[in-house]
């Protein structure tokens, strides 16, 4: 069975309409500034005034340099961090905390390796104080989806890299999220469970049109899953290009090989590496 299939359908259902809230963006951030002081006391401005406006489903990927800041920047948006300056809006009220409404996945998968699967997956159920037994249904049909469900009483050590990140993604659903948050989550794993879990979401994301940010240091992948991507300079981090990915869903292994695709890809080369040269 696929991820998709299932997950559009019965309880799970979040559909594109039930997604669609009005014209509130699902964030809105106004010259939005994050500056650190390291241990020494030195100043890091991560990221200089920034505005961002995310529609409703819409996948937003997100590229740029090392250190530009865009794990600063989904840390804000998640609520796990609060700006230095500027306002920041989510479906139109003030974000100042995280949400059970989002839900976000680390290239760590960080389970916790003294707790099963299933427990690991039935985290958040504990964390949001989720009706019981409706949460380890949901949680018993997320594992069934993405092939785990004979690893649920396993420990995360029985688990592959590709496994792990999926039990992941299980938690990271299990509260039903109206909006992804995904840190560089298929970072960890080979090229060729990557590109898999990359199509899986694709497909997923084409099914029940969550709104989706995704941060990743692979061009290719920010193209193929993405309605936007946002370039990033160095730090501290601007947004110096908001690209559309105008490509046709669904996105497939053969998307990479369509013209614009390329223009894209060239495009957002040029822009990070500032010259032109080959992007294939
Ligand atoms: N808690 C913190 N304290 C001090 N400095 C920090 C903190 N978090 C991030 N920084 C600094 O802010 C800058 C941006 O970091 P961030 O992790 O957001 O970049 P990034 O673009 O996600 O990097 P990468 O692509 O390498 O993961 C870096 O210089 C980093 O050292």
């Amino acid at each position: 069975m696929t991820l998709q299939g299932a997950l559009a359908g019965g309880d799970l259902a979040h559909t594109k309409q039930q997604t669609i809230t009005g014209d509130v963006p699902v964030i809105s951030l106004k010259d939005v500034t994050k500056v650190f002081t390291d241990n020494q006391g030195r100043t890091i401005e991560a990221l200089a005034p920034l505005d961002l406006v995310i529609e409703s489903g819409t996948f937003v990927s997100v590229v740029g340099p090392s250190g530009c800041g865009k794990s600063t920047l989904l840390r804000l948006i998640a609520g796990l961090d609060a700006p230095t300056s500027g306002t920041m809006f989510r479906y139109g009220a003030p974000l100042d905390s995280p949400s059970h409404e989002v839900g976000i996945i680390f290239q760590e998968h960080v389970l916790f390796p003294w707790l099963t699967v299933l427990q690991n997956v039935m985290l958040p159920a504990d964390i949001l104080s989720l009706p019981k037994s409706g949460a380890e249904k949901r949680a018993w049909h997320l594992l069934e989806l993405t092939d785990l469900k004979d690893f649920a009483h396993h420990k995360p050590q029985a688990l592959s890299g590709g496994m792990k990140q999926r039990a992941a993604f299980c938690r990271a659903m299990l509260a039903n999220p109206r909006f992804l948050l995904l840190d560089e989550p298929f970072g960890a794993l080979d090229a060729l469970t990557r590109e898999e879990l990359s199509l899986e979401l694709s497909r997923l994301w084409d099914e029940v049109g969550r709104t989706a940010f995704l941060i990743t240091h692979d061009i290719e992948e920010a193209i193929l899953l993405g309605d936007r991507i946002l370039v990033m300079s160095q730090r501290p981090g601007r947004i110096v290009a908001d690209i559309p990915v105008k490509l046709p869903r669904p996105r497939t292994m053969r998307t990479s090989q369509d013209p614009l695709f390329q223009d894209i890809k060239q495009k957002v080369r040029q822009i990070i590496f500032g010259r032109q040269e080959d992007a294939s």
